[in-house]
C-alpha cells in the first residue's frame, strides 16, 4: 500500500503519521513537500499532518490550503483517494473547501493539551469501520484553533448525512455540538482536532488511534 504524508514549513506531527502509516502498512509514506505540484501515482491514501504550518498566520491552515501540492490534493480527493487531515490537516481541509466549517480559536483561548473522551459517530465510513457505535475512545488533542464552527444548515446537514464522525464527550473547545471530526459527502475524505496517530501503541496509553488507520487502509488495500 502507497501512502504519503504532505509536510508544510512547520508542520511538527508528519513524523507521527509517517510512523503510524508504516506500522499499519509495513511500508515508509512518501513525504511529499508543499511545492510540489503532483503526487506519485497509485496512492492508496494520503495524510494532512498536524502542526503550526506557516505559523498559523492570517488562519490556521489557510496560507498551506493555497499551497502548490493541494491543487493535487483536491484531484485525488475528488477521484475517490482517502485524505485524512489531522488538526492543522483538519484546518488545512477546510480552507481548501474540501471539509465545510471553519476550525475557531478555542472557546477559553487557551491551547488545549490532553487526552479526551469522544464517541464514534459515524461507523460506517472507511475510516470507522473498526470501531463499535457510539462507543466512547480516549485520543490526544494539541491545539487552540479547534473550536468548530459552522452555520445551523451546515450543522443540521452534516448530522444528517451522517457526516460527524466524532463527537466529543466533554468540553474541549466548544466545537458547535461537540463535533471532533467531519466527512465529506463522498465519505473518502475525513477531518479531525484529536490525534489518533498518537494513541497507536501500548506505551502511548493505549490503541485507540490505531484502528482508524488500520481500518481505512484495510479498506483500500
Ligand atoms: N497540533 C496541531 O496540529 C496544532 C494545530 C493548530 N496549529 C492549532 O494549534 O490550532
Amino acid at each position: 500500500m502507497k501512502t504519503a504524508v504532505i509536510v508544510f514549513p512547520g508542520s511538527n506531527c508528519d513524523r507521527d503519521l509517517a510512523v503510524a502509516l508504516e506500522q499499519v502498512t509495513g511500508r515508509k509514506p512518501d513525504m511529499i513537500w508543499h511545492t510540489d505540484t503532483e503526487l506519485p501515482s497509485g496512492l492508496g491514501f494520503i495524510g494532512i499532518p498536524g502542526g503550526f504550518s506557516y505559523g498559523d498566520y492570517l488562519r490556521s491552515g489557510a496560507i498551506s490550503a493555497r499551497s502548490p501540492v493541494m491543487r493535487a490534493v483536491v484531484a485525488e480527493a475528488e477521484r475517490g483517494v482517502p485524505v485524512f487531515g489531522v488538526c492543522n490537516g483538519f484546518q488545512i481541509l477546510t480552507e481548501t473547501g474540501l471539509l465545510p466549517g471553519a476550525l475557531m480559536r478555542n472557546a477559553g483561548l487557551n491551547f488545549v493539551c490532553r487526552d479526551v473522551a469522544m464517541t464514534v459517530e459515524n461507523t460506517q465510513s472507511i475510516f470507522t469501520s473498526r470501531y463499535k457505535a457510539n462507543e466512547e475512545i480516549r485520543i490526544p488533542v494539541a491545539h487552540h484553533d479547534g473550536n468548530f464552527f459552522a452555520d445551523d444548515a451546515t450543522l443540521d446537514r452534516l448530522e444528517g448525512e451522517g457526516r460527524v464522525a466524532f463527537r466529543y464527550a466533554e468540553e474541549v473547545n466548544g466545537a458547535a455540538r461537540g463535533i471532533a471530526g467531519i466527512l465529506n459527502a463522498q465519505g473518502n475524505v475525513l477531518g479531525m482536532m484529536p490525534h489518533p496517530e498518537r494513541m497507536i501503541e501500548p506505551a502511548h496509553g493505549g490503541l485507540d488511534g490505531r484502528r482508524l488507520f488500520e481500518g481505512v487502509l484495510e479498506a483500500v488495500a
